[in-house]
């Protein structure tokens, strides 16, 4: 099969990555889109607990005839977080799968200071997604969403439920486990 990969903090998971994991199944070849939360984030970037993600990111795929997917394997490899070990590991497991892995175009800046990224860019082929605000050479389709998980934890701090954003069951979730309180 052919499986695109989107990996993330999803803390929490918003519309604009369930848009993207549409756009990508709809035109980019692939039979699955596996959403991947961090374990360990490369950077440090902090998160609500990793169970708590891949629940919601399982909640956000809820209502796809099963081609949306969250997979735990960044909890499984075992290093650092690194994508580029991520992929060796899926690769070494699904030696039938092809792997595509796809990124926001706000995650450009970043990329000088990712582990390995040619090698990435020959384990898959690497999809850059136009994310409203982020023009940028080389991405792929129409702005998407302008939205965020940090200004959804925001509004939720700040009591404003962001009902608008966040497809509900996931909403229900954070709210019932207090995950983004003040
Ligand atoms: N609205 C969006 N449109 C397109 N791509 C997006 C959008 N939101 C997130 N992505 C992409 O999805 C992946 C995971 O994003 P992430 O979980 O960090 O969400 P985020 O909204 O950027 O979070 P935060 O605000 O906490 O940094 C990244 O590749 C990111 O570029
Ligand atoms: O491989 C790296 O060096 C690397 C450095 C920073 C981020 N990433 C990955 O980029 C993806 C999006 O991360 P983020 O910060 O937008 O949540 C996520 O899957 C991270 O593991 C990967």
């Amino acid at each position: 099969m052919r499986i695109a990969l989107l990996g993330g903090s999803f803390n929490p998971p918003h519309v604009g990555h369930l848009m993207a994991a549409h756009y990508v199944r709809a035109t980019q070849g692939v039979d699955e889109v596996w959403l991947m939360p961090t374990f360990r984030h490369p950077f440090g970037k902090a998160s609500v607990a990793f169970e708590h993600r891949v629940r919601m990111c399982e909640l956000l795929g809820e209502d796809t005839s099963g081609w949306l997917k969250t997979s735990r394997v960044e909890s499984e490899v075992g290093k650092d977080g690194r994508t580029v070990d991520t992929l060796d590991f899926l690769q070494a497991r699904h030696p039938e799968h092809h792997f595509s892995l796809i990124i926001g175009s706000d995650i450009l800046k970043d990329l000088p200071y990712w582990k390995d990224f040619d090698r990435i860019q020959r384990l898959a082929r690497v999809v850059v997604l136009y994310r409203a605000g982020y023009p940028a050479e080389g991405t792929v389709g129409p702005p998407l969403a302008e939205v965020s998980s940090t200004e959804i934890r925001e509004r939720l701090v700040r009591g404003e439920p962001p009902a608008d954003l966040v497809p509900a069951p996931v909403l229900a979730y954070a709210r019932e486990h207090h995950l983004y309180a003040p």
